[in-house]
C-alpha cells in the first residue's frame, strides 16, 4: 500500500488507542520510516485534532531522546503520522523479554529519557503520557520518547481541567496532583518517568489496583513501597532518588533537567545525599534536587485506608497497562467522611482547599460509584 504517493507500507509494528504504527520505506528518500495511521473507528473531528496536534507538537522537538518527526498529512481521508523509525523495543518489551533492568541499564535510561523530557519541557510540552511503551530504545540501546499524543503546551488553556474534564493519561503513572484534577505540568512527567524506572526495576509500578479510583488514591496519599523491598538491588542512593521522583508534592520532584544531570554524573552509583541545610520558605534543596526527607532511610509501610494495597512483587498485574480516563466532578463539600479522609490522609494543599475535587474513575466505560 503506498501513502501519499511516497510511503510504501510494509509491516503493522503496533497499535495505540489512536492510530496503527506500520514500518513503510520512504521512496522518495529510500529510508526506512515509521507511519502512524489514524485508526477509521476514532477518526472523529476531535481525534484528527489531536492526531495533527501530535504532529505539530513532536514536530518542534529534535533531540537525539525524542522521536523525530518527519510528515504529516491526509491519505484516503485518514491522517497518516511519518517518523524516524526506531528500530528496537520499547521499554516495555525489553523488560517482558529480559526481566528488571539492571542498574546500569536503568541509569542510562533515566538519563536519557530525562534528557528528551527536559528538551520537551524548555520548549514548554508536557508529555502527559510517560509509560515504559512510549520509551522506545533502538538497536544500540538509545532511548527515544515517542507518542505525544496528548502532549500539551504548558500554557495552553485546554492543557487544564472543567468541573468535568478529563484527565488522560495511563492511570499507572498519573502524578497525585494531575489525580485530583490539577493540570499536568512538567513535574508531572518526572513523577510518571519515576513509576516507570520503579517498575523497570521491580518488574512491577509502584501502584496498582482492580480498582481505578483506588488507584488514584494510591497516587495522592500511599507512599511507595521502597523497592529493594521487592527484591530490587539498586545502589541506596539511586532508589533514594527514585523515591523523590515519586514524591507526592511537584515542587519536591527534581525537574528533568537536573534528573538528566544526575543520572549523568555517575552519582547513582553512592550512598544517599545528605540532608540540605534548611531553605526556609521554598522547599527547595539549594543545589540541584536531594530526596525529600520522608523518602531517606524509611519503612514504608501500606497506610490502612490503602484499601487494597501495592501489590505484591509477583502475580499477574491486576491493571495492566491500559489507558483509561478518569473524569473528575467538583463536588461540594457535604461529605464530610470523604473530606475529612483527605485531610487527614493527603499531602497536596489543592486537596485540603475549599472544595473537595471528587475523583470518580470511569474504567472501561463503567463508572466505579
Ligand atoms: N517511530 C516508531 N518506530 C518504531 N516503533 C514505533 C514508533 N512509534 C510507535 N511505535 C510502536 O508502535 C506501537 C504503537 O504505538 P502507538 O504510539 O500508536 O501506541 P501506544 O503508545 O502503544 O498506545 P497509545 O497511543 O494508546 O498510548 C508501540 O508498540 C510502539 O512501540
Amino acid at each position: 500500500m503506498l501513502v501519499a504517493d511516497r510511503y510504501r507500507l510494509d509491516t503493522v509494528i503496533g497499535r495505540g488507542g489512536m492510530g496503527e504504527v506500520w514500518r513503510a520505506l520512504d521512496e522518495v528518500l529510500g529510508r526506512p520510516v515509521a507511519v502512524k495511521l489514524l485508526l477509521n473507528d476514532v477518526a472523529d473531528a476531535s481525534a484528527e485534532a489531536r492526531f495533527r496536534l501530535e504532529a505539530q507538537t513532536s514536530a518542534r522537538l529534535n533531540h537525539p531522546h525524542v522521536v523525530g518527526t518527519l510528515d504529516f498529512g491526509t491519505w484516503q481521508g485518514r491522517c497518516f503520522l511519518v517518523m524516524e523509525l526506531i528500530e528496537g523495543d520499547s521499554l516495555a518489551g525489553e523488560l517482558a523479554v529480559g526481566g528488571p533492568l539492571a542498574p546500569d541499564r536503568l541509569a542510562q535510561v533515566a538519563r536519557q529519557a530525562a534528557e528528551g523530557l527536559a528538551a520537551a519541557h524548555a520548549q514548554g510540552i508536557v508529555h502527559r503520557d510517560v509509560k515504559p511503551g512510549n520509551l522506545l530504545s533502538d538497536r544500540h540501546g538509545t532511548v527515544r520518547i515517542g507518542d505525544f499524543g496528548i502532549a500539551r503546551f504548558v500554557d495552553d488553556p485546554s492543557a487544564g481541567l472543567t468541573t468535568t474534564g478529563q484527565i488522560v493519561g495511563t492511570g499507572l503513572y498519573l502524578a497525585p496532583e494531575r489525580a485530583i484534577g490539577t493540570p499536568a505540568s512538567p513535574a508531572s512527567d518526572l513523577y510518571s518517568l519515576g513509576c516507570v524506572l520503579y517498575q523497570l526495576a521491580v518488574g512491577r509500578p509502584p501502584f496498582e489496583s482492580a480498582t481505578a479510583t483506588v488507584l488514584l488514591y494510591q497516587h495522592v496519599d500511599a507512599p511507595p513501597v521502597p523497592p529493594h523491598q521487592r527484591g530490587a538491588a539498586l545502589p541506596p542512593a539511586f532508589e533514594a532518588y527514585l523515591l523523590g521522583m515519586l514524591a507526592k508534592r511537584p515542587e519536591e520532584r527534581p525537574t528533568a533537567r537536573q534528573a538528566a544531570d544526575w543520572f549523568g554524573s555517575g552519582a547513582w552509583r553512592g550512598a544517599p545525599e545528605p540532608l540540605p541545610p534548611e531553605q526556609p520558605g521554598t522547599g527547595h534543596a539549594p543545589h540541584g534536587f536531594v530526596a525529600p526527607a520522608h523518602h531517606r532511610g524509611t519503612v514504608h509501610g501500606v497506610p490502612d485506608h490503602a484499601a487494597d494495597g501495592p501489590a505484591p512483587a509477583a502475580g499477574p498485574a491486576s491493571v495492566l497497562d491500559t489507558g483509561w480516563n478518569t473524569t473528575v466532578h467538583r463536588v461540594p463539600t457535604r461529605r464530610p467522611g470523604l473530606r475529612a479522609s483527605l485531610r487527614r490522609h493527603s499531602r497536596s494543599a489543592a486537596v485540603a482547599g475549599g472544595a473537595v475535587l471528587f475523583v470518580s474513575a470511569v474504567l472501561l466505560g463503567r463508572s466505579v460509584f
